[in-house]
């Protein structure tokens, strides 16, 4: 079992780069299989949900390349496999497989996906959809079934603004007849990057980045080369840790439009953020000032951010109320902090947090990708040694952690933990 081991109170200075969108990176790969020749994407985190989807796309005969962030994936042999099981359901972004599937082939059989435990995380709006393009939709043991004579182009209303939903009804509907209409369609910016990549690959897509996306079917696609947008959950991150514990920061690979929200409310707390072109650098931050947040859909203050910013009100001065209402029982992380003598407390869908309190080192879980993120970055600023178990969640998400961290000053190892014998002895009542 491994583990992170931080010792915290380094500050750290210097620069990090941002690697490529995880939710661009798990809706392009899926994507590549509705080409019918080779498709290449740059600039891909070095993550396990990628590493996994490039298993997946291996199970059904594709032939697929991945060095330095650079993937290629040669369709041309893809089958029209059942995928009910196995790696399916160790990420969430699996659910793209079956707009993909079901784009290529007219059916797809894929399991139900995994992903971070965040409360619900229905897929009703996605089966809607299907069933608009005109897909027969069947649940049997936990695999969705999904059968289409010809996929007809339709208007689709989604209920509930999802960035899932809009892009499997996107995948779904490039290679369906006539014209579908996504009204209420969710904005984020890997919605782009996925119909930036569909359209070079010769779909017709168009409103994408706005709430009403328009579809016209295409009979083919083919081959293309793609350049992934750089991570704003991941740059968020970085940034609030320069906030917590820089020394002079310069972040690189980001695009600040993608990261508005989170700007105005660190501004708001007082740290300098200088913006760059493509790069963003933050000052030493002295004084921290309490702010109340809510999350929201893009381009509101966004979810994935919310377990990590808890950490920055941990020390900001006064009582900071943050509020979830994409996932309201989002907030395991307040415990682990709760460990580490921070002063926070969760009602309904909101944390209440009091500040400043310097947090101490423990040993603490990652019960998912975000609040592993948190974990991190509390780990970062806390006396003594922290110890992050369930480090996989992490793993999910940011790539080349270790290294990223290290050259900016952290200390931070990655462990590997003996297993501990108990003797006959110590279990002897
Ligand atoms: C792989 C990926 O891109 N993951 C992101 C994606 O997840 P994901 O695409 O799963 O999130 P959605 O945007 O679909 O979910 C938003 C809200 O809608 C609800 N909902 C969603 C679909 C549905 O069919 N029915 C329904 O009720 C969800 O429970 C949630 O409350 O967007 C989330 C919200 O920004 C992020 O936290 C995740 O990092
Ligand atoms: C919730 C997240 O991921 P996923 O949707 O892949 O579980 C996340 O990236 O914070």
């Amino acid at each position: 079992m491994d583990v992170y081991k931080i010792k915290g109170g380094n500050r750290l200075k210097g620069t990090i780069k941002v690697s490529g969108a995880k939710n661009s990176a798990v809706a392009l790969i899926p994507a590549t299989l509705l080409a019918d020749s080779p498709v290449t994407i740059e600039g891909l985190p070095e993550i396990a949900d990628v590493y996994i989807l490039k298993e997946i796309l291996e199970e059904v005969g594709a032939k697929v390349t991945f060095e330095n962030g650079t993937m290629t994936v040669d369709p041309t042999h893809v089958e029209d496999m059942a995928l009910p099981n196995g790696n399916i359901k160790k990420l969430r972004a699996s659910y793209y497989l079956m707009g993909a599937m079901l784009g290529k082939f007219g059916h797809a059989a894929i399991g139900l996906p995994g992903g971070c435990h965040l409360g619900p995380r229905p897929i009703d709006q996605h089966i809607k959809g299907f069933e608009a393009l005109g897909a027969k939709v069947s649940n049997e043991h936990g695999a969705i079934y999904l059968r289409a004579e010809q996929l007809e182009g339709t208007k689709v209303y989604l209920d509930v603004v999802s960035v899932g939903a809009t892009i499997n009804i996107m995948l779904a509907a490039v290679r369906a007849k006539g014209r579908t209409i996504i009204e209420n369609a969710a904005k984020e910016p890997e919605i782009i990057d996925v119909a930036t990549l569909l359209s070079n690959m010769g779909a017709n897509i168009k409103g994408a980045g706005t709430n009403i996306i328009r579809i016209e079917g295409v009979d083919a696609l083919h081959g293309t080369n793609h350049t992934i947008i750089p991570d704003r959950i991941e740059a968020g991150t970085f940034m609030i840790m320069a906030a917590l514990i820089g020394d002079g920061v310069q972040i690189d690979n980001v695009i600040p439009l993608h990261l508005e929200a989170l700007i105005a409310k660190l501004q708001e707390m007082g740290v300098v953020i200088e913006e760059r072109e493509d790069s963003l650098f933050i000052p030493r931050v002295e004084h921290l000032k309490s702010v109340d947040v809510k999350t929201l859909v893009y381009p509101g203050f966004a979810t994935d951010l919310q377990q990590p910013f808890t950490v920055l009100m941990t020390q900001a001065d006064g009582t900071s109320v943050i509020t979830d209402t994409i996932y309201s029982a989002r907030f395991k992380q307040i415990d682990e902090l709760r460990r580490m003598n921070g002063d926070g407390r969760v009602e309904g869908s909101t944390a209440i947090i009091k500040g400043p309190t310097p947090l101490e080192a423990a040993s603490v879980r990652a019960s998912d990708l975000r609040a592993g993120a948190a974990l991190v970055l509390a780990g970062l600023i806390a006396d003594g040694e922290t110890e992050i178990h369930d480090i996989y969640h992490i793993e999910r998400g940011y790539g080349k952690l270790i290294k990223k961290l290290t050259a900016l000053g952290a200390d931070i190892r990655r462990v590997t933990l003996e297993p501990v014998e108990i003797s006959n002895a110590d279990n002897a009542l």
